[in-house]
C-alpha cells in the first residue's frame, strides 16, 4: 500500500514519456521473425514488453536489452524453434494475442499462459480466425482462454470480418497472414491503431489498406531494420490530463507518438477547451511525434463515442477523471471493450473514483460523469485491482483531494510505465 501525494499545488516541468509499448511488443515480434539484426532504441522496459522478449527467447531468438536498448537477432519466417517451456505472457493481452498470431503459422507446438488477469480475457476473438484459417488449437472452454494449446502449421488466406474494432485482432490476423500463401484481409468496424501496418512496411513488407479493411499478401520476407520508438501517448495521457486539473500547472511532454490512430485524448482535450500546445512534430511517414504542453485549463463536458473509442481506448480511465473536473455531463458510450480490459474497467473506474467523491456512474457501455465535482474524500483506500492504468488514474486523481489517500497494489503501474511515480514527483 502506497501513501498517495493529496492537495497538490502545481505540477511543473518536463518529462520524457517511456517508448510506447504497443510499438515496442512488435518492434520486438517482427524483428524476432525478420531475416538479419532489428535495433531498437527508446524500447519501453515495462513488464508487458519484457513478457514478449522472454517468449521469443524461448522459441530460440537472441535478444539482447539494456534498459530501452535491444538488439534482435532475427530467425526469419520459418526461423522460430518450438519451445520447451510454457510461453508466459505475464498480464499482457498484447503479447497473448498476437503471438498466437505468429505461433498459428509456425509448424510446432506451444502452450500459452499468462497471469489471472490474462486468464479472464477472452482469447475466442483470434483462436477463431486463426483456427478458421488452419491453426489447430485447443484451451479452457474451447480455446475461447488461456491456457492455451496451438499447433500451427500451412495456413489458408481468409477474408474476416471482425466484430470488435480490435488492434490486437487485427494484427493477430494480419502477422498469421504474413506466413500464409495468398491475400488475407480483415476488415473491422471503426479503424483501430495501424502500428503492425507502418511496421510491417518499415520492415520492407507490403500492406494495402483500403478504409476499414487491411490486407497481407503471403507469403513475406521481413528485412531486420533500426527502430526508433515514440513516447507512449498512452502514458502521456496521465499527466496531460495531470497538467489540465492540477492548479497552476504547466507541463511539456517530449517526444510523444501522434499516430492518428492514437491521438483520440488529445481531440477530447482540445474540445473540452483545454490549453495544449503541440510542437516540433516529427517523423511523419512512419511513426510521428512531437512535443504537448498543456496548462491548467477550464474544462467543459463533451460525449465521446463510436469511431473515436478505439482512437483512446486506454485513455478513459484518465478520461473519466478529467471529466469530473469540467462543467456539465460528459457521457462515454460504445465502450464496452473496456469490461474485457486487465479489469472491467467501467466498473473499477466508477467504484474507485466514488470512493474519492465524484459524481460517476455506470451504463452497460461506459459511464456518465456529472462536473464540476471536487474530490471530496477526507480518507480513502483505492485499489489498483493490479490494473495498471487505474494505478496512475488514482495517483493523478489524488493529486486534488485534500485529505488522506492511499492506493492498494501501487506495483501495477510497472506493466506499462515503471518510473510513473518518480516523473510524478518529479513536477511536485
Ligand atoms: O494492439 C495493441 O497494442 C493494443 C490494442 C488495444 O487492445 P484491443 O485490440 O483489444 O482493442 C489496447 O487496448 C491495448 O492496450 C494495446
Ligand atoms: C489493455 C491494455 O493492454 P493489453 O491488452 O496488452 O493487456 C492496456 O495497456 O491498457
Amino acid at each position: 500500500m502506497q501513501k498517495l501525494r493529496t492537495n497538490v499545488s502545481s505540477l511543473q516541468g518536463t518529462i520524457d514519456v517511456p517508448g510506447d509499448k504497443s510499438i515496442s511488443h512488435r518492434a520486438v515480434m517482427l524483428g524476432a521473425i525478420a531475416n538479419g539484426t532489428t535495433t531498437i532504441a527508446n524500447f519501453l522496459p515495462g513488464e508487458d514488453c519484457l513478457s514478449t522478449i522472454d517468449c521469443f527467447r524461448k522459441m530460440g531468438v537472441a535478444i539482447e536489452q539494456n534498459g530501452s536498448d535491444v538488439v534482435v537477432e532475427g530467425k526469419g519466417l520459418k526461423g522460430l524453434k518450438e519451445p520447451t517451456d510454457i510461453l508466459h505472457v505475464g498480464n499482457s493481452g498484447t503479447t497473448a494475442r498476437l503471438l498466437l498470431g505468429i505461433l498459428a503459422g509456425c509448424p510446432f507446438h506451444s502452450c500459452l499462459i499468462g497471469d489471472e488477469s490474462i486468464a479472464k480475457r477472452p482469447m475466442g476473438r483470434v483462436t477463431k480466425p486463426l483456427k478458421m484459417m488452419g491453426a489447430h488449437i485447443d484451451g479452457r472452454e474451447h480455446g475461447n482462454y488461456t491456457p492455451l494449446s496451438i499447433r500451427g502449421g500451412e495456413l489458408q488466406p481468409i477474408h474476416y470480418e471482425s466484430p470488435v474494432a480490435s488492434a490486437q485482432v487485427k494484427s493477430a490476423i494480419l502477422l498469421a497472414g504474413l506466413a500464409t500463401d495468398g491475400t488475407t484481409t480483415v476488415t473491422e468496424p471503426h479503424r483501430s491503431r495501424d502500428h503492425t501496418e507502418r511496421m510491417i512496411r518499415l520492415f520492407g513488407g507490403n500492406v494495402t489498406v483500403d478504409g476499414r479493411t487491411v490486407s497481407v499478401t503471403g507469403p513475406q520476407q521481413l528485412t531486420g531494420t533500426n527502430i526508433y520508438v515514440p513516447g507512449d501517448i498512452s502514458s502521456a495521457a496521465f499527466f496531460l490530463v495531470a497538467g489540465a486539473i492540477v492548479p497552476n500547472s504547466e507541463i511539456t511532454l517530449k517526444n510523444v507518438g501522434l499516430n492518428p490512430t492514437r491521438t483520440g485524448i488529445i481531440d477530447v482535450l482540445q474540445q473540452m477547451g483545454a490549453e495544449i500546445t503541440i510542437e516540433n512534430v516529427r517523423n511523419e511517414q512512419t511513426e510521428p511525434f512531437g512535443d504537448i504542453t498543456v496548462r491548467t485549463s477550464n474544462l467543459t463536458a463533451v460525449e465521446i463515442g463510436g469511431a473515436l473509442i478505439p482512437r483512446l481506448i486506454d485513455e478513459i480511465p484518465i478520461i473519466a477523471l478529467l471529466a469530473t473536473q469540467a462543467e456539465g455531463t460528459t457521457v462515454i458510450k460504445d465502450a464496452s471493450e473496456l469490461k474485457v480490459k486487465e479489469t472491467n474497467r467501467i466498473d473499477t473506474v466508477v467504484n474507485e473514483l466514488r470512493k474519492l467523491g465524484a459524481n460517476i456512474e455506470a451504463t452497460s457501455d461506459g459511464m456518465i460523469i456529472h462536473g464540476k465535482a471536487a474530490l471530496t474524500a477526507k480518507e480513502a483506500v483505492v485499489d489498483s485491482h493490479g490494473d495498471h492504468r487505474i494505478g496512475m488514474m488514482l495517483a493523478i486523481a489524488a493529486c486534488i483531494t485534500q485529505g488522506t489517500v492511499h492506493l492498494q497494489r501501487p506495483e501495477a503501474v510497472a506493466v506499462s510505465y515503471p518510473s510513473f511515480f518518480d516523473h510524478l514527483h518529479s513536477l511536485m
